[in-house]
């Protein structure tokens, strides 16, 4: 992996840490509460197993699976829904988990879209939060990282669908897409 890992930006040990915080504070946040995780396929994957075992209330878990990036760098701009929700959402507390907000747009799109559905309630848990990109004004309600203006894979994100298995979050060598 050295050969595409420029530099290690958030270890296993922070992740580790932060996941056990965020599934604190969401307990607390949703006691009492019907709450339905909703994790964003597919780089939501690894952060989702992780953080619903974080969970100390009932939940209830789905999944949906939207593109935007395809195989490069940037957004297409274009959110396509690839795999929806099994069931109706009409009343229940929705908690979107994503892996990245970048450019806003996935969610901005996600967000919109289920609340259309009739949710009482859809707010956003991201691992990684990218602000200096945004293309539209939107804030995830739980943050793990803050992070800067680079590219980035592991903990389930990818590029070009690869190194989405690499447990900590590193930024990918330029020469590896500026080919
Ligand atoms: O804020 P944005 O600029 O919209 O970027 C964030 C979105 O892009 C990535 O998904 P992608 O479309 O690459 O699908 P994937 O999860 O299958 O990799 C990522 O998982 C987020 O869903
Ligand atoms: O930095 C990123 N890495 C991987 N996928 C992404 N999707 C949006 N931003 C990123
Ligand atoms: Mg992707």
């Amino acid at each position: 992996m050295d050969k595409v890992i420029d530099r290690v930006l958030v270890s296993e040990e922070e992740i580790r840490t932060k996941v056990r915080e965020l599934g604190e504070q969401i307990s607390t946040d949703y006691q009492d509460k019907d709450l339905l995780v909703v994790g964003i396929l597919k780089g939501a994957l690894v952060f989702m197993a992780d953080l619903i075992r974080a969970i100390r209330i009932p939940i209830e878990i789905d999944f949906m699976a939207v593109s935007s990036y395809g195989q490069g760098t940037r957004s297409s701009g274009a959110v396509r829904i690839l795999k929806d929700l099994d069931r109706a959402i009409e009343n229940r507390h929705i908690l979107i988990v994503e892996d990245i907000v970048d450019t806003g747009l996935t969610l901005n799109y996600l967000v919109d879209n289920l609340k259309s559905r009739g949710a009482a309630s859809v707010k956003v848990c991201t691992i990684l939060d990218k602000p200096s990109r945004r293309k539209t004004p939107v804030a995830p309600d739980y943050n793990g990282f803050t992070i800067p203006d680079e590219f980035v894979i592991g903990y389930g994100l990818d590029y070009a669908e690869q190194y989405r298995h690499i447990p900590c979050v590193a930024v990918l060598k330029r020469e590896v897409y500026e080919k």
